[in-house]
């Protein structure tokens, strides 16, 4: 099995939210790796983050997302930082992998308002989202066969993008 589409990006691109709604259009599953990996671990991410550190839970996230691109035909939405191992990278590579584009300040808007994401916790989240994006875009972009901006525009809209995109593969 192969899945339909893979959505990568950054924390707030959209990649639950229009991993969601995608899935819904086309009549197909979604596997949110996050939600995956708090199913199998039993645990929330921050916890995870908090007890056992970030290099522990990329372990976690590499092998979660090995199954989740083995075990379905449907669309896959991966965290964040999921890009930054090597061995995923290499996984992606054959598959049609959607980089949900967004500008630093609309990014900081959409994840400000909770604090779900140990990664921009604590300090200040600005620089820590432009920190971050430094040495994630150019990997996002590599990994993508597919990228699309999601600023001022609506989830539907993307979608609406999104499904035109995927009839032309
Ligand atoms: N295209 C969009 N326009 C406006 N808000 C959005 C859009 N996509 C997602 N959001 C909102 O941004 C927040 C983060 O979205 P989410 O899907 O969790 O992002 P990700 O999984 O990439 O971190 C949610 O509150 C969601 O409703
Ligand atoms: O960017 C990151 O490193 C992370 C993003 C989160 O997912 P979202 O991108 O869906 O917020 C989640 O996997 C974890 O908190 C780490
Ligand atoms: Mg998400």
């Amino acid at each position: 099995m192969k899945p339909k589409a893979v959505l990568i990006g950054p924390p707030g691109a959209g990649k639950s939210t229009i991993g969601r709604r995608l899935a819904q259009a086309l009549e197909l599953e979604l596997v949110d790796t996050d939600a995956e990996i708090e199913r199998t671990t039993g645990r929330t991410i921050p916890e995870i983050f908090t007890h056992d550190g970030e290099p522990r839970f990329r372990e976690i996230e590499e092998s979660v997302v090995r199954e989740a691109l083995e075990a379905t035909d449907g669309i896959v939405s991966l965290g964040g930082g999921a890009i930054l191992s090597d061995r995923t990278r290499e996984l992606l590579q054959g598959h049609t992998v959607i980089y949900l584009e967004i500008s630093v300040a609309e990014g900081l808007r959409r994840t400000g308002a909770n604090n779900h994401r140990p990664l921009l916790a604590g300090g200040d989240p600005k620089v820590k989202y432009q920190e971050l994006m430094r040495r994630r875009r150019p990997l996002y972009r590599r990994s993508a066969t597919i990228r699309i901006r999601t600023d001022g525009r609506s989830p539907a809209r993307v979608v609406g993008q999104l499904v035109s995109k995927l009839q032309d593969k």
